[in-house]
């Protein structure tokens, strides 16, 4: 028989219900009651729909108010003890202090839903990071040599009595215990895996809680499996689920993102009743697993993409699922390839996006019918579903034959691309001298990432002119005065490097995809990206190409305020492809090439007006790397090089930036000195500067200004605190490569605590800049 499920649901909400009632009760406005009762109207709508759409199961446990990494954390009580928890805290007061820190430091103390948390002081929240290759930031559980386990599964186990009660069959959705782990930073030299067999009891209780509570099957997610993983955490699987299994409840072991490679045999072989694979990012190995699973074992098999918003080729999805079926005809299950997080709710009825592109488009909700379709073709023969079979092939049709989609001149612009276009025309050191001469900038010269504070009356200005309330010329002007008023608090506090602060921007993939062609942009295309923020990747369908100049009018008008170096700001290739939902019809390298192409053209065009220094931000290099190390080789070589095109067209004199973030870099070293950038500025100061130690001991040869404070937090940094980073900076580069500046954009904080951190850092680097001067006059 064939069933139908899912690993998960979007929690955000069709109309973003969740963000708004969080951001709500932080401010005060609501209390924990009212909050929960909108987390569990959208349960119960959520589960609602995937019955409607015909699942066997509704899935629950998913359902996150913050996290679904932290809920673990409540759920085996292991909160560090560096938060002193009591137990007279609430539920969710213990959740949102883990989340967000203690309120005097909290990540948001100011209720706009930033995150602020990250500070030395007070009980910073716990470390954000992504989950695996997403743009999605899980909390990430600390674990040291004191860490215990309880279990709190009450939360969990009302959700399945409401799933119950509302006579929905149930499958709870739980991070396997060896991918919790593995997800956990260790403290103090803690020994994560050998945590394990303090922790396996606490999960088979819960398994046998969830049996008793009338759940159906216990879905645990080991994504690990799909990693290159140490040998002893590969071999305590078996241990691990052989102690599961006892527990009595079916068990689906759910694996995505990634082949399962040499983990193949283990997953088919551990004890549990079912295993999920990604059909869609692991296809060729569907028939082995096929073959490998013992048959009264339920093979689920992700074959609807959970991870991008093109409907469905169903034509080719029945072809794939055809010899599994011939295998094993009794057992198997169809899911999309992973959870819905990744994608919006809906595309169907965006009002942004027109007809024909809609009709190519498929969100969470979507989904669930495809998954309806095939499973309806599979059971009852493709002529029950020819209607929407057809209608299925009509849009893809459309999609393949559009016009829309294919540029000659975007390929034929590539193709006379020089093969030299990616190099710089002279070395380092040489640009290096003509900069220094032309900018005359002092020693550890001071700078800001991009971004201003997106303050709630840029936002209403800008939501007003997309109303049609605001006209194009006063929402200019409002901009402009945004723009006038950064450029008046940089010169006052004295950096030497300015930037215009990003104002008109309502993020920074979004707003080039706006304005590229080959890009869409939807109304309400929302994903969670942490917490209550939330992200609306533009849709990269068709060829790439630049209509006209997209930021130079702004960054003309803010150098025309100052005669200080105005540096002109731009994303990268890399990253707008990351962060964007990308067309599945060609190569991502070649897609990237076409949006380097397009940077390039605007790198120059800025340089042509006046720019001297231009950023070009690739905080997603490193998140696209391939999960596995194969493959790692050829994506940085081509990412590099997409980089290098935006970047290479430009005169020795016009300096180049570039700027990384939220993530780790030392495995990627050789590749980021590779981009050749002028400078870089990269998040050094949660590391305590430790990051740039990699940078030493690989003697990265261009300039760099490790962050030397946290924007995640609303803390003022002491001039002493930014001094001490520095010097333990200069211990590792040379000083007269070093500049001084923040961990990342600051489009999240408020202007009074903005200045007064930025008044700090400047006089940090004065304070530095004095040193030196002093050194050199007693050595001379
Ligand atoms: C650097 N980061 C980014 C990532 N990915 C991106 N695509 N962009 C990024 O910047 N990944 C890694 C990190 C993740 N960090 C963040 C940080 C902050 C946010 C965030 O603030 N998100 C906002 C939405 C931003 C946005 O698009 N704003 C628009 C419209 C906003 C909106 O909802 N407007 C309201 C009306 C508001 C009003 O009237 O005041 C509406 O339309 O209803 C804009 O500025 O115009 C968020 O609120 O979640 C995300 C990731
Ligand atoms: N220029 C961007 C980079 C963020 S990673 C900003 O300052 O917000
Ligand atoms: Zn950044």
């Amino acid at each position: 028989m064939i069933k139908t499920h899912i690993l998960g649901y979007p929690r955000i909400g069709a109309q973003r219900e969740l963000k708004f009632a969080l951001e709500r009760h932080w401010r005060g406005e609501i209390g924990e009651q009212e909050l929960e009762a909108v987390a569990a109207g959208l349960r119960a709508r959520h589960w609602a729909e995937q019955r409607a759409a015909g699942l066997d199961y509704v899935s629950v446990g998913d359902f996150a108010l913050y996290d679904q990494v932290v809920d673990h954390v409540l759920l085996f009580g292991c909160a560090p003890a560096r938060f002193g928890f009591t137990g007279a805290e609430t539920p969710l007061e213990r959740l949102f202090t883990l989340a967000r820190g203690v309120a005097t430091e909290a990540r948001d103390a100011c209720g706009c839903g930033n995150a602020h948390g990250s500070g030395t002081h007070g009980k910073p929240a716990l470390e954000m990071t992504k989950w695996f290759d997403t743009n999605y930031h899980y909390l990430v559980p600390e674990f040291d040599a004191a860490t215990r386990f309880s279990l709190a599964p009450q939360r969990l186990l009302d959700q399945v009595a409401a799933a119950r009660a509302l006579g929905h069959p149930v499958k709870v959705t739980l991070v396997g215990p060896l991918s919790f782990l593995w997800l956990g930073k260790a403290k103090d030299g803690a020994d994560r895996l050998g945590l394990l067999d303090a922790l396996l009891p606490h999960y088979c209780e819960l398994l046998a809680r969830l049996k008793a509570a009338g759940a159906e099957w216990v879905q645990l997610d080991e994504p690990i499996l799909g990693l290159d993983l140490p040998g002893d955490w590969s071999l305590a699987f078996e241990r691990a689920y052989h102690l599961l299994h006892g527990a009595g409840v079916p068990l689906l072991l759910a694996t995505y993102f990634s082949p399962l490679q040499e983990h193949l045999s283990l997953a088919c072989k551990l004890p549990v009743a079912g295993l999920h694979v990604d059909g869609v990012r692991a296809p060729e190995e569907l028939r082995s697993v096929a073959d490998w699973l013992p048959p009264h074992k339920v093979l689920s098999v992700g074959i609807v993409d959970g991870r991008n918003i093109w409907r469905a080729d169903l034509d080719a999805c029945l072809a794939r699922l055809r010899p599994v079926i011939d295998r094993r005809a009794g057992n198997l299950w169809l899911a999309p390839s992973c959870s819905l997080l990744h994608v919006p709710f809906t595309l169907a009825h965006d009002a942004a996006l027109d007809a024909e592109l809609r009709t190519w488009l498929a969100g969470a909700r979507e989904k669930l019918n495809e998954l309806r379709i095939l499973k309806q073709a599979l059971t009852d023969g493709e002529q029950s579903v020819a209607a929407d079979l057809a209608t299925a092939r009509a849009a893809l049709g459309s999609r393949r034959a559009s016009p829309r989609v294919s540029r000659p001149d975007v390929a034929a612009a590539l193709a006379a691309l020089p093969s030299d276009a990616d190099r710089r025309a002279s070395a380092f050191a040489q640009r290096q001298a003509v900069q220094q001469a032309r900018f005359g900038l002092p020693a550890y010269p001071t700078t800001t990432i991009g971004s201003f504070p997106q303050t709630p009356a840029i936002r209403a200005a800008r939501a007003a002119w997309r109303r049609g309330d605001l006209a194009d010329a006063a929402y200019d002007q409002a901009m402009r005065t945004e723009i006038a008023h950064a450029v008046q608090v940089q010169e006052a506090l004295g950096l030497d490097v300015l930037v215009h602060g990003e104002a008109e921007r309502n993020d920074m993939v979004e707003y080039f995809g706006e304005q590229l062609d080959g890009f869409a942009f939807s109304a309400n295309g929302w994903v969670q990206s942490y917490g209550s923020r939330c992200v609306k990747p533009p849709v990269l369908f068709g060829d790439v190409a630049r209509p006209a100049p997209m930021t130079v009018a702004w960054a003309a008008y803010a150098q025309g305020l100052t005669r200080r170096p105005m540096k002109g700001m731009l994303t990268g290739p890399v990253t707008i492809l990351q962060w964007s939902f990308v067309r599945d019809d060609q190569p991502r390298a070649l897609t990237c090439a076409q949006i380097a192409l397009a940077i390039r053209a605007e790198v120059r065009d800025l340089e042509s007006n006046g720019i001297g220094i231009v950023q070009i931000d690739e905080p997603a290099l490193r998140e696209g790397l391939p999960l596995r190390r194969a493959g790692r080789d050829a994506y940085l070589d081509w990412a590099g090089r997409a980089f290098r095109i935006a970047a290479s067209g430009v005169a020795d004199a016009t300096q180049i930036h570039t700027h990384m973030c939220y993530a780790e870099f030392n495995d990627i070293l050789p590749a980021i000195a590779a981009l050749d950038a002028d400078v870089i500025t990269i998040e050094t100061s949660r590391s305590d500067m430790e990051l740039l130690a990699g940078f030493g001991a690989f003697a990265y040869p261009n300039e760099i200004g490790p962050g030397v404070y946290d924007i995640h937090s609303p803390r003022v940094p002491a001039t002493r605190d930014m001094v001490r980073l520095l010097r333990k900076a200069a211990a590792v580069v040379p000083a007269e490569r070093l500049w001084v500046n923040p961990d990342c954009g600051l489009k999240t904080r408020a202007w009074p605590e903005t200045e007064a951190a930025l008044r700090n850092m400047v006089a940090a680097a004065r304070l530095l800049r004095a040193e030196r001067a002093g050194a050199e006059a007693r050595a001379a």
